[in-house]
């Protein structure tokens, strides 16, 4: 697993323009070296944010939208189009927006498809979509995703890894989540394992209220207590921040990206 690095940014604005901007690079990169990529996105403020800036840069008509699997890393466990799924908010602020390929993109079943309200057949149902993925290099049941972003909660959650919670104990690729402390209480979500499985884990948060998840992901803190330190990547851990975010930080760790 690879040590984080932590990249500081003036504000939540260029926070995600920035990381919009590596992502192009990032896929650029990858697809014109293997033909195909893959990318895992997150929900939330920051997540979504990044997406919308992505839409909007002229650069995104560098990235072969048709070559790329677009995974989650976690859902609400919802009805289909619900306002609050990860995967509405993601179509929305991009997806529909670009040339992606329908049949590489993979959103976390919802209460009212095929595996039924049950969120534990959805888990494995979606378990059964990534090890179809997945190709023998990869060496595992998920594929070696290219990026996988994921937000911080204030209390240290990433994906829905919530502190203390059985999933964190949880060996299968992923998992579903009852009595979530962030509504809403019922989730699908990859456990560490599966993020751990990414080539690039990309970490990103902003404002005041995450600034003790973010000094404790980059703690020795365990990952039952703080999932956030264990959110790292195979070649690449990046935590990517706003100056908010970084107020906690012990000094030297950080690099000051945009001053
Ligand atoms: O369901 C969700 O909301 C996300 O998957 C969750 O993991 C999110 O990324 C963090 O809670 C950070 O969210 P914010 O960026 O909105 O604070």
């Amino acid at each position: 697993m690879s040590p984080p690095t932590v990249l500081v940014h003036r504000d939540p604005t260029v926070l995600a323009k920035a990381v919009a901007a590596r992502l192009v690079t990032r896929l650029v990169d990858v697809q014109s070296a293997r033909g195909t990529g893959s990318v895992v996105l997150t929900g939330g403020g920051v997540g979504t944010a990044v997406l919308r800036e992505l839409a909007a840069s002229g650069a995104r008509e560098a990235i072969d939208w048709r070559n790329l699997d677009v995974w989650w890393g976690d859902e609400r466990f919802l009805p289909a189009g619900h306002p609050e799924r990860n995967e509405t908010g993601a179509r929305a602020a991009l997806l529909d927006h670009v040339d992606v390929d329908p049949a590489r993109v993979h959103p976390m079943p919802a209460s009212d498809g095929p595996a039924g309200n049950e969120p534990e057949a959805a888990a494995e149902q979606y378990a059964a979509e990534l090890r179809a993925a997945a190709r023998p290099e990869d060496h595992g049941p998920v594929p070696s995703f290219d990026v996988l972003m994921l937000g911080v909660g204030p209390d240290g959650h990433v994906a829905s890894l919530f502190p203390g919670m059985p999933a964190l104990h949880d060996e299968r690729p992923v998992v579903a989540v009852r009595g979530a402390p962030k509504p809403p209480p019922v989730r699908i979500t990859l456990t560490l394992p599966s993020i751990q499985a990414a080539k690039e884990v990309w970490m990103i948060a902003a404002g005041e209220e995450k600034a003790r998840a973010v000094r404790l992901a980059l703690s020795d803190a365990g990952p039952v207590q703080v999932p956030a330190a264990g959110a790292r990547g195979r070649r690449r851990t990046l935590v990517l921040l706003d100056r908010a975010a970084a107020s906690q930080l012990p000094p030297g760790i950080e690099r000051i990206a945009s001053p």
